[in-house]
Parts: C-alpha cells; sequence; structure tokens
C-alpha cells in the first residue's frame, strides 16, 4: 500500500520547513512563503477592484486591534512595494469605554510612530457628549452595541470630514463577512444582502467611501500574520457585551470552518451571487439631511439623532428628578444621576 510522504518542507518554495499549516488552504508553508501569499492576496484584491487611484488619501479606521493593525501595516507595505502612491493616516474612534478603548488608543499612539503616519481622534464626548461608559450606564448593556455601531459610523464618517478624505478603510475581514452575509440571510434582510459583500460602499448617508481591502483574510490568517510579524496590537475584547445575534452567527460559522475551513470563502462567494430583484432595488432609501443635525440621512432624522434624542431626554428627566433644576448641570452631578438609574 503506497503511503503519503511526510512534508517536510514548505510547500511554496520546497525549501524552508514549513511554520504552519495555512487556515485557508491547509498548505504546510513557511514563513516567508506565508507573509508573501498573505499580502500578495491583499494587494491582488486591492489591484482587481481599482481600490486605489495615485495621489489619493486614505483614512485607515484605526481600533489598535489585530484587524487594523494588519490592515495597516499591510498597506504600508504594499503601497512601498508596488508604488500605489496614496498617503495613508490613521483615524481612531474614541467611544469613552474605560480599560478597553483607553488602552487600545495607547496602542494606535504607538503604531502612529511605527507606520510613520498622521493619527486623528475624535471621540464620542466631543462629538455627542456621551461616552459609552455613560450610555451603558443609561440603557444598560442589552443592545449597547446598536448606540457604538451607529455612533462609531458617523464618527469615523466626520473624522474623515475633518481631514478632508473621502475614502476609510477598515479591517473588516473575511469572517466578518460571512458573518453579516448570514445574519442579512437570516433576517431577510434582501436589500442589505446585496450591498454586504461588496468591498466599497458608499450609503445615501455617508458622503464617504468605505472599503475592507481584508475581505477575503480569514481571522486565523491575520493573528498568525501579527503574531509572526510581533506586530504592536491590543488583543482584549470590548467590556460590553456583544450583539447577541452577530454572536450566534459567528458561533455557526465557527463550527462551520472547523469541519470544512473553505466555509468562509465559499458563503462570501456565494453572497457575491446574489442579485436583488427590481421590485427591491426600489426600496433603496434616497439621500437627504437629517432635519436636526444637517448631516446626511436617509431618514427625516438620521439614526445618531434619534438615538441622541432618547438619551438626552433620559439625562434630563435623571437631572430633574435629582437635582434642584441647575441651568448646567455638572459632570459630576450627572454621572452620579447615570450611577442611580436602574432599567
Ligand atoms: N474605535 C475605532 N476607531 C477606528 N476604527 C474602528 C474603531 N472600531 C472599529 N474600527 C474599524 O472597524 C473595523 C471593524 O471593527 P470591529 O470592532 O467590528 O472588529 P475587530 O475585529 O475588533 O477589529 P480590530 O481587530 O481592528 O479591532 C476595525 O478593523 C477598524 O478598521
Amino acid at each position: 500500500m503506497a503511503t503519503v510522504p511526510l512534508v517536510r518542507v514548505c510547500e511554496r518554495c520546497l525549501n524552508e520547513p514549513p511554520a504552519l499549516r495555512r487556515p485557508k488552504t491547509g498548505e504546510k508553508i513557511c514563513k516567508s512563503c506565508f507573509y508573501d501569499v498573505f499580502e500578495t492576496e491583499v494587494h491582488e484584491t486591492i489591484v482587481s477592484t481599482n481600490l486605489f487611484h495615485r495621489g489619493e488619501k486614505v483614512a485607515i479606521g484605526a481600533s489598535g486591534g489585530k484587524d487594523s493593525t494588519v490592515l495597516a501595516h499591510v498597506l504600508k507595505t504594499l503601497n512601498e512595494r508596488y508604488d500605489y502612491g496614496v498617503e495613508f493616516v490613521l483615524l481612531s474612534v474614541d467611544e469613552g469605554i474605560t480599560g478597553y478603548r483607553d488602552d487600545s488608543l495607547e496602542t494606535v499612539e504607538r503604531n502612529k510612530d511605527q507606520y510613520e503616519m498622521n493619527l486623528e481622534i475624535v471621540s464620542y464626548r466631543d462629538l455627542y457628549n456621551w461616552t459609552m461608559d455613560e450610555i451603558v450606564a443609561t440603557i444598560g448593556k442589552k443592545n449597547n452595541c446598536t448606540y457604538c455601531g451607529v455612533f462609531r459610523r458617523q464618527a469615523l464618517d466626520r473624522g474623515c470630514v475633518k481631514l478632508g478624505i473621502s475614502h476609510l478603510v477598515t479591517g473588516h475581514n473575511a469572517d466578518d463577512m460571512a458573518e453579516t452575509i448570514l445574519m442579512n440571510l437570516l433576517r431577510g434582510d434582501t436589500s442589505r444582502l446585496d450591498r454586504c459583500t461588496e468591498i466599497v460602499t458608499a450609503g445615501t448617508d455617508s458622503p464617504v467611501k468605505r472599503s475592507k481591502p481584508l475581505k477575503y483574510c480569514y481571522e486565523k490568517e491575520i493573528v498568525l500574520y501579527a503574531h509572526f510579524k510581533q506586530l504592536d496590537y491590543f488583543s482584549t475584547e470590548c467590556t460590553y457585551s456583544p450583539e447577541a445575534f452577530r454572536g450566534t452567527a459567528r458561533a455557526i460559522i465557527k463550527n462551520l470552518e472547523a469541519i470544512r475551513p473553505s466555509a468562509i470563502i465559499d458563503v462570501i462567494h456565494s453572497g457575491e451571487q446574489f442579485v436583488l430583484q427590481k421590485k427591491t432595488k426600489n426600496r433603496m432609501p434616497k439621500a437627504r439631511t437629517c432635519t436636526q443635525c444637517g448631516y446626511l440621512s436617509s431618514n427625516e432624522t438620521c439614526k445618531a439623532c434619534v438615538l441622541l434624542g432618547g438619551l438626552n431626554a433620559s439625562r434630563a428627566k435623571i437631572v430633574l428628578d435629582t437635582e434642584p433644576a441647575p441651568d448646567q448641570p455638572s459632570a459630576a452631578a450627572i454621572s452620579r444621576s447615570l450611577e442611580r438609574l436602574s432599567f
């Protein structure tokens, strides 16, 4: 009976000893072939979609986590290697989450020097006069991701506008995309299902185009890349509970990946083939401006203003209930009131 020979050399260069089994393909390869194939795949994604143009200024949504840190590192490497002629800037949002974002922003401050990129930080405190810590103290942990997601999206837009930038890249990876496809499928959200696989999205409610250069990169490979390259990133999870539905979709994708590694890429390729029927396309929202903040919106009031309206009403109620109606309640008074509040 024929025996399968043990692979003792990298299956790509047939020279070096293998250092890892590639999660995406199962190939046993050496470190330098892994770097090469990982970076080349991102480059091919960029070139095949004409993602950047020479002279363009692009913001990298930098959270200090593994995905956006690998994104910044790889984009810097490719920009130099292939002379894209792009100027990259790091853009961070400080959501005001003690013990999480304050620490991860310190990482981004170091990345700024390591990658020789300018850094702009915008905060929920400055933009909305709320921090996520205060929001969670007011509404509880349930649904807090909805608030954070809406505010972050607009904060990144506003940061880009401040920098005079109209293109934002984020570290969303293949696992994130497969989860989103599954979530939209399970919710029957056909219009989002149609758009969520696109590498570039330019919504009616945003002046900034967004793109995902890592859309075909497996999360496991991003972690391996960051680990082998010893990149400086922040690995703690957000202290507030994750969105339950996404968490479940994530578990399904991880389970599928365990028995069929190509499942992630297969889900993305399937999602890319979905074509919206005309009647569904007609339901797409039209662009307008928010009557409250004047920002682009697909509704009369933008989502951020709707959420802020509820939060500010809660704050006003707490102050009226607990303080002798000062003109300007002190921050300390608001914090004390928020601490007493439970829903
Ligand atoms: N506070 C933030 N400031 C700037 N960009 C952010 C911030 N939070 C998220 N992003 C951007 O959105 C992407 C997806 O964020 P998300 O929190 O869903 O994923 P993640 O897997 O934790 O990403 P990362 O590993 O980069 O933190 C990030 O890779 C980053 O580009």
